[in-house]
């Protein structure tokens, strides 16, 4: 069997491509990182190492890389082949790589009709769909039906801290044990894909939320306020009985939001709340805050791990939520020039405002409570 995977980053080598190698698939990764690709072509194998005690490791192999830049017939060529597409390249890219899937995808139909799934595992909500969206942004209209016929673009939520890293073996990756791939089944064409590791689900909406609002949503409040008060990596902003204290409330607030719009049990999602704290926690494990804080406009955004939980939170309550409130507002003093989205968002809120800056990211009004309250954060805070 074999599978096309897009971007062989962090949770691409040391997650999908992982599971899919112990699934029995031939991976080839497709990046636009020529030294990653290099090295691909010529170590044929990988080790990813298990952050914890025992220091465990499993090897990748049957492994091949095309860099998209330089020979895109290649890409074609892959996707033509693939029993499935993956892509783990973050959803500022997805709009990039349609391109090349839908030449792989319009090729394959003319030469075989093997249904395919394309599993985009991004943190965001409906993440294969907008990839589907801007696929079919790139075909003939009258393709569209042929495509609806055979190729399905499940969504998916996907876990597991992969830290940025500097190995000896450029290809070698550190991660998290615990992990989990949770996929939508409900329009996969064919078959499913049998991927060790997968749990296939009929509604992912409950998964995709529960993680992103949870693990997403803790980490990049521990990190906006870790940068805040000074600190360079998760673990050690988590030694900081404050930003402990805010992450709990904050994830009070977005359990409590998530707990009423699906039911989950209370015990559960506490145990839930507390199995990712003690994840942020693991000492074998150095993730900067740079990282988990990349992005802050998208973070920031309507659909994402702030506002959507503050705003289902104010559905069932009369008060904005004071933690989430107060790590939006961290994020609006996050600053790193190496950032493309921080820097803009400082030159946004240098030229048009606080309040302005974040409705426009946000989606949402001046006078709604939870601009009201993050900006009164900010102020506290600034
Ligand atoms: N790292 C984690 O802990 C983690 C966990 C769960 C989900 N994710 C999600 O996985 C995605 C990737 O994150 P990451 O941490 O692996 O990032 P990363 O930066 O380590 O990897 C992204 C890879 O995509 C490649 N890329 C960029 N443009 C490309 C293009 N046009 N075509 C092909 N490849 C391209 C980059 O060169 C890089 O190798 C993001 O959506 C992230 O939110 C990350
Ligand atoms: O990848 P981002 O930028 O959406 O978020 C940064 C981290 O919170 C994220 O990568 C986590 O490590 C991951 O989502 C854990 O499953």
């Amino acid at each position: 069997m074999k599978a096309v995977h897009f971007g062989a980053g962090n949770i691409g080598r040391g997650f999908i491509g992982l599971l899919l190698d112990q699934s029995g698939y031939e991976v080839t990764f497709v990046d636009v990182n020529d030294e990653v690709i290099t090295a691909i072509n010529q170590d044929k194998s990988y080790q990813v190492h298990f952050a914890d005690d025992t220091s465990e490791s499993s090897t990748v192999r049957h492994i091949s890389g095309i860099n998209s830049m330089k020979d895109p017939k290649a890409v074609t060529n892959a996707i033509i082949e693939a029993d499935i597409v993956t892509t783990a390249v973050g959803p500022n890219i997805l709009p990039i790589i349609a391109k090349a899937v839908a030449k792989g995808l319009g090729e394959r139909i003319d030469i075989h009709r093997k249904p395919l799934a394309v599993i985009a595992c991004e943190n965001m909500i409906g993440g294969s769909t907008l990839l589907k969206k801007y696929v079919y942004q790139e075909i003939e209209e009258m393709d569209r039906e042929g495509f609806d016929d055979l190729f399905s673009f499940p969504d998916a939520a996907v876990d597991r801290i992969v830290p940025n890293q500097t190995n000896e073996n450029l290809l070698d990756v550190t991660v998290e044990p615990y992990y989990e791939w949770v996929v939508e089944k409900a329009f996969i064409q064919g078959e499913l894909p049998e991927i060790k590791g997968i749990t296939y689900v009929d509604e992912l909406g409950p998964y995709i939320e529960r993680k992103l609002f949870t693990v997403n949503t803790g980490h990049a409040a521990t990190a906006y306020l870790g940068s805040y008060l000074g600190h360079t990596t998760i673990f050690e902003a988590l030694q900081d009985k404050t930003i402990l204290d805010m992450l709990n409330g904050a994830l009070q607030e977005s359990g409590q939001a998530l707990i009423e719009a699906y039911g989950f049990d209370v015990k559960t999602h506490e145990a839930y709340i507390q199995k990712i704290i003690s994840r942020f926690q693991n000492p074998h494990i150095s993730d900067e805050v740079n990282r988990v804080a990349r992005g802050p406009l998208r973070k920031l955004g309507p659909k994402d791990r702030f506002v959507r939980p503050a705003s289902m939170y104010l559905e069932f309550t009369s008060d904005a939520p004071k933690y989430l409130s107060k790590a939006m507002a961290a994020a609006l003093l996050f600053h790193n020039q190496a950032d493309e989205e921080a820097v803009q968002l400082q030159k946004m809120i240098e030229e048009k405002g606080v309040k302005t800056a974040f409705t426009e990211v946000s989606g949402l009004e001046q006078d709604h409570p939870i601009t009201q309250a993050v900006i009164s954060e900010y102020e506290k805070m600034n």
